[in-house]
């Protein structure tokens, strides 16, 4: 037998860092889709095409790779799978983007291989036990995040996260969207937030506070279709995460550019430290992210969460 679950990735529209803290955050599912494929297997078998070494280290007598990297790197797949069964499985994920660029890959991994494992099991979870499921594995691997990724990516669609409630916004408004190279994963850009905040709470509090407001000015403009007022806030709350400390000069460079050249929003999505950018969809906005070398990508917004299905 084996099952196949599609997880749509997702865009932090707003609110990202903040909403760790208990602050609102808008994020949306888009049509690119990881698959992570469960297989009856003797022995538990990771395949992860998009994955890289920097460096390799192996023992000869048994050709076994021994970089403490494998481990970190596979620590959300082998998570999700402790956190379902234990009968053994090959796991093939397939992702349509590099590992780690801000588009919530690592929630991608973990809802589609539980949803897919536990479907295998013959426990087939409903795509809220999958969320909350979910989220308990990226909060045991990072030991710091919010629910946020990992609901969107099992429910789908435009959702406000608001303290423990969640909404569901309609809107027509799109976006367009690439990613640049990272230098740090969001766990370690997570863990850098957090040294900010204690070493300026204060300053901490207000930033966030400006960002939780912002976040439902947003909402408004979303479903009221008002580009002009969320790209306004687009850029604020991107000046705000600079504050912190998440972006980097390249990606600011770009942000800088955007409004240079009239574009109504353009952010940060994600983590930060490089990776995803969102703007406004104005004409030059797809060709200015390639230009600075971005990878650009499906934004459409898509429905539905995770989907699973028995192929044999
Ligand atoms: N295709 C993949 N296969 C296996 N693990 C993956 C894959 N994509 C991402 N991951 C895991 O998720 C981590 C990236 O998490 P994170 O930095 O939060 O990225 P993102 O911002 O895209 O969610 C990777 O270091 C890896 O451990
Ligand atoms: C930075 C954060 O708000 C979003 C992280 O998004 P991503 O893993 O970089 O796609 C972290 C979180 O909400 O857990
Ligand atoms: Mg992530």
């Amino acid at each position: 037998m084996i099952i196949e679950a599609s997880v749509p990735l997702k865009l932090t529209l707003f609110g990202e860092h903040a909403v760790v803290y208990g602050k609102p955050a808008i994020a949306a599912t888009i049509s690119e889709f990881l698959k992570v494929k469960v297989t009856k297997s003797d022995r538990f078998t990771v395949v992860s095409p998009s994955l890289n070494l920097k460096g390799v280290k192996v023992n000869l007598d048994d050709m076994k790779v021994e970089n403490e990297q494998v481990s970190r790197l596979l620590n959300y797949v082998s998570e999700s799978i402790k956190a379902v069964g234990n009968e053994p499985v090959k796991v093939e994920i397939e992702s349509p983007v590099e590992p780690s660029v801000g588009l919530g890959t690592s929630a991608a991994v973990i809802v589609g291989t539980i949803a897919a494992y536990s479907t295998f099991l013959g426990n087939q979870l409903t795509k809220e036990e999958i969320a909350m499921k979910s989220h308990e594995v990226e909060l045991k691997v990072q030991g710091i995040g919010s629910r946020m990724d990992t609901y969107v990516e099992s429910l789908g669609g435009i959702i406000l996260f608001n303290g423990n409630k969640e909404e569901r916004l309609e809107s027509k408004l799109s976006f367009v969207s690439g990613y640049f190279k990272r230098s740090m994963t969001t766990a370690e850009m997570l863990r850098k937030v957090k040294e900010f905040k204690e070493k300026n709470n204060n300053l901490f509090s207000r930033i966030i506070d400006s960002i939780g407001d912002l976040v439902m000015e947003a909402k408004e403009y979303m479903v009221n279709n008002d580009e002009d007022g969320i790209g306004r806030l687009m850029y604020v709350n991107h000046g705000l995460l600079f504050s912190m400390g998440v972006t980097v000069p390249e990606v600011d460079e770009v942000i800088s550019r955007a409004r240079n050249v009239g574009i109504k929003g353009a952010k940060i999505s994600g983590g930060g430290a490089g990776g995803s950018v969102i703007m406004t969809p104005d004409p030059p906005s797809a060709f200015l992210l390639r230009s600075f070398g971005a990878y650009v990508i499906n934004a459409s917004f898509s429905e539905g969460g995770v989907t699973i299905k028995r192929i044999r």
